[in-house]
């Protein structure tokens, strides 16, 4: 569904990104995992059109994406940056409205909006509420209801647990993993690596410039020594039927 091949981005003299290569399948739930500064963000910048890249291709359903951010959303891909972009002066109700701007039909959008409502009831109650005032958590989910108003049939996700609570956080990847469910492909990049590779098909684990080190079905992943010792902080794991020793 969406072919990232070679990607390179630059900010300046700084070369970000030097040769990314991911693929998301349809009906995937993909995490994209890494230290801090590897490229994570600039990979998803990249792909939403709001960093125009320096090489490589992006392809989305087999066609060359390119046309910046508008054309972007209008392709079916819908972008939730770290900094979440709520306007702070406008209402619940017309941040969520804003979502359906490049929608062609305004038929569904109310039907869409109470749909965004029942998936997040603490927006309702704030329904009428200045967004600025909301939490940090209810502006994360106003962000992602936004992003799904417009319809996407990929949803990019940059760190949307990023200083919120523990409760907020584990609603936050139950309603990822359900919007998945219900079908929609999701690439997620996520510093909470193990709540990540929990509710992942796959998972790409990037390394400085952009490289991906490591990739797999999220299962395996979690299973192998390099992928544990260096991204969960665990030991390596035991091999059938050795038993691990256990110091007091
Ligand atoms: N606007 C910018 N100007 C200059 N350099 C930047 C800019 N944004 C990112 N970089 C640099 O590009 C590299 C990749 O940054 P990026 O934000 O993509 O990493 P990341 O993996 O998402 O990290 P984090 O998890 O900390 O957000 C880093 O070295 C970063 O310092």
């Amino acid at each position: 569904m969406l072919s990232v091949r070679d990607l390179r981005a630059s900010y300046g003299s700084i070369e970000a990104l030097q040769g990314t290569s991911l693929e998301v399948r349809e009906g995937e739930l993909v995490g994209l995992v890494g230290h801090n500064g590897v490229g994570k963000s600039t990979t998803l910048k990249a792909i939403a059109g709001v960093l125009k890249p320096t090489g490589g291709r992006i392809e989305w359903l087999g066609e060359p994406l390119r046309g910046g951010a508008a054309a972007t959303i209008r392709a079916g891909i819908a972008y939730v940056p770290e900094d979440r972009r709520i306007f702070g002066g406008l209402s619940v109700e017309e941040n969520l409205r804003l979502g359906a701007t490049t929608r062609s039909d305004a038929d569904g959008v109310a039907a869409d909006v109470e749909r965004e409502l029942e998936r997040f009831p603490a927006l309702k109650k704030l329904y009428k509420r200045r967004a600025g005032n909301l939490s940090g958590g209810e502006q994360q989910m106003l962000a992602i209801s936004r992003a799904l108003i417009s319809r996407p049939k990929l949803l990019l996700l940059d760190e949307p647990t990023l200083g919120l609570a523990p409760i907020v956080i584990d609603t936050l990847f139950a309603t990822i993993a359900s919007l998945r469910d219900e079908g929609l492909t999701v690439l997620l990049v996520e510093q909470n690596v193990r709540k990540t590779i929990q509710v992942a098909d796959r998972a790409y684990v990037m390394a400085p410039g952009g490289r991906i080190e490591l990739e797999g079905a999220a299962r395996e992943l979690e299973r192998s020594d390099a992928f544990r010792a260096g991204y969960l902080s665990l030991a390596p794991a035991a091999a059938p039927g050795q038993t691990k020793a256990v110091t007091a």
